[in-house]
């Protein structure tokens, strides 16, 4: 007999209430048998799924650390939540490759210098992935993912934007933030908190933020604009914590990053066009993006006086030739740097700040090479060599990064079997995590490495370790950004030692490490401000 055919709930249609009541024995048990068949099915799927996911990672581990199960299915993510440095830093320490598998997607962490430089240096087993929100953050067909030839052609158009004879150019805006800025944390600790020590990572960010964008796209972007793009930016940084979560849900972090992502994007390319109306009318190259588009625009004049026939002489070709580029396009680009140098530099000034206020006999070096070089001006400007001839400002800086490196580990994704010894071959699909942490605290290159010590960059051997030099990476992707990235925390520190003096409230937290994206001291740097006096 037909039990209930329809789609409709017995108990919704009285006229099936009596026919409930015919019901034979035989047909009750077998409805009861049936229903249990479907969760029995159902069961067994779910501990075959669970079976397979403990299989898969179990036989992907192979010889290498890590726990010898996973919790089912989701892992320790959980702990990508929450991450905590000192669960991480066991991670490195127990062994040159160890492994987790966070949603059946298998990561492999390499830990040693030679692992991680091994790493870095086989594009033809790796290429970067980040993380996955990134992909949805910076958009999937961003240039940062290209991979092998189109990657080494796209980044070769970029290097022009970040030449010495570039980055001398950006300095005066970079000047004029600090001196703004400057003025407003004096303004801020002194009037509205009152002297007191508040938490300042928050600020840092703010100032990094104005810093970039005036580096980035100048005066196109308004200070309205900067000031949301600094408000919001955090969005986009919280988003990335949720490591490996597959999809966006309204209202989670990561979907307030995407929207947080497309204004910054909206932005940029607004600033884009703006940029070739400005170059195209003659207008002073102030920025990256100044830079970028005339290059585009002398590119495109030559090609068409070569395709005119004209007979050029080779002294007029651009340096790089390169093509024409949408506004969108230019703003995924303009993005990406924004991307990679927020987080990374807003980490090493708070450190920066930090560390030079709880070892002022540093700081007061500074001051002084600054002073004399400026021929006690402060505001006078300085060009990039003599900048960069600040030993004792370029030695804290370097110091900072290789105590404190803003960024610990670089996801890659394995692109093929990767044999990565000979014991042991990493599979394709896997990620693949380099860390920098461990080349940079080794004991053999830099002796007492966990201990400040900016003078093994003056009379020390610090700067012969370009091995383990992993700060801004190394292999076909290491950080374009890399010279302007330490110019700019020279240049902000030595300004900082002149116009202002802080300090820092120790709490038993500052030197505990919080992961957020990058690194921070876990209290957020207790600071406060005032104008020197001399
Ligand atoms: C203290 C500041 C910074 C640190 C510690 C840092 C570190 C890094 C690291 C570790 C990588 C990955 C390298 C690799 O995979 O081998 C990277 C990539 C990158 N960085 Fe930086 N970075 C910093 C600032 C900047 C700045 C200011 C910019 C831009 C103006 C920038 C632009 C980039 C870009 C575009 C990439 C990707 C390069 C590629 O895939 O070819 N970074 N950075």
């Amino acid at each position: 007999m037909a039990v209930n055919a329809s789609f409709v709930s017995p108990t919704a249609d009285a006229k099936v209430a009596h026919l409930m009541t015919q019901l034979d024995t035989n047909s009750v048990l077998s409805t009861i048998f049936n229903s249990f068949s479907v969760w029995r099915l159902l069961l067994t799927l779910l501990v075959g799924a669970v079976a397979y996911d403990q299989f898969m990672y179990v036989y992907r581990k192979g010889s290498i650390e890590g726990p010898s199960w996973k919790a089912p299915f989701i892992g320790p993510f959980l702990e990508s939540v929450h991450p905590d440095f000192t669960k991480y830093y066991a991670k490195w320490a127990s062994g040159p490759l160890s492994c987790v598998s966070v949603f059946h997607k298998f990561v492999v962490i390499a830990s040693t210098r030679d692992m991680a430089r091994k790493i870095f240096n086989s594009p033809a087993f790796v290429k970067p992935c980040v993380v996955d929100a990134a992909h949805k953050l910076l958009r999937p067909n961003n240039w940062v993912f290209l991979d092998g030839k189109a990657h080494v052609d796209y980044r070769k158009g970029l290097n022009g934007l970040f030449t010495r004879q570039a980055l001398e150019q950006y300095l005066p805006g970079q000047e004029e933030i600090y001196n703004r800025y400057f003025e407003q944390w004096v303004n801020l600790s002194q009037v509205e908190n009152k002297g007191k020590h508040v938490p300042w990572m928050q600020e840092f960010r703010f100032l990094i933020t104005a810093v970039s964008c005036r580096t980035f796209v100048g005066h196109y972007c308004s200070d309205e604009a900067v000031k949301k793009i600094a408000d919001d930016y955090y969005l986009i940084t919280a988003a990335l914590e949720l490591v490996n979560f597959p999809i966006i849900l309204p209202f989670t972090k990561s979907w307030y990053g995407k929207k947080a992502a497309d204004m910054v994007l909206e932005e940029f390319s607004k600033c884009a066009a703006k940029a070739k109306v400005r170059m195209a009318a003659g207008g002073k190259k102030e920025c990256i993006l100044d830079f970028w588009v005339d290059n585009m625009i002398q590119s495109e004049k030559y090609r068409k006086r070569i395709e005119a026939g004209e007979k050029v002489d080779d002294s007029e070709k651009p340096s790089m030739l390169i093509r024409w580029f949408s506004d969108l396009e230019i703003s995924m680009t303009i993005f990406t740097f924004l991307f990679a140098s927020q987080d990374a530099t807003s980490s090493s000034a708070t450190w920066l700040f930090q560390i030079m206020a709880d070892r002022p006999e540093f700081l007061e070096k500074v001051r002084a090479e600054n002073l004399a070089v400026r021929n006690g001006d402060i505001h006078a400007p300085v060009s990039l060599d003599t900048l960069e001839k600040l030993q004792w400002t370029r030695a804290v800086v370097k110091e900072t990064l290789r105590y404190r490196p803003p960024v610990i580990m670089v996801p890659y994704l394995v692109k093929k079997d990767f044999p990565v010894t000979p014991e042991y071959t990493i599979p394709k699909g896997a990620m693949v995590v380099p860390t920098t942490y461990m080349a940079l605290h080794d004991e053999e290159a830099y002796p007492n490495a966990d201990s400040f010590e900016p003078e093994r960059w003056i009379t020390g051997t610090a700067d012969q370790q370009t091995k383990n030099w992993l700060v801004f990476g190394t292999g076909p992707h290491y950080c374009l950004g890399q010279t302007y990235a330490q110019a700019n925390l020279m240049l902000m520190i030595g300004k900082a030692s002149m116009m202002i003096d802080w300090d820092h409230k120790v709490t038993d937290k500052s030197e505990v490490i919080k992961v957020f994206a990058t690194i921070f001291p876990m209290d957020d740097c207790f600071l406060t401000f005032k104008n020197r006096t001399s």
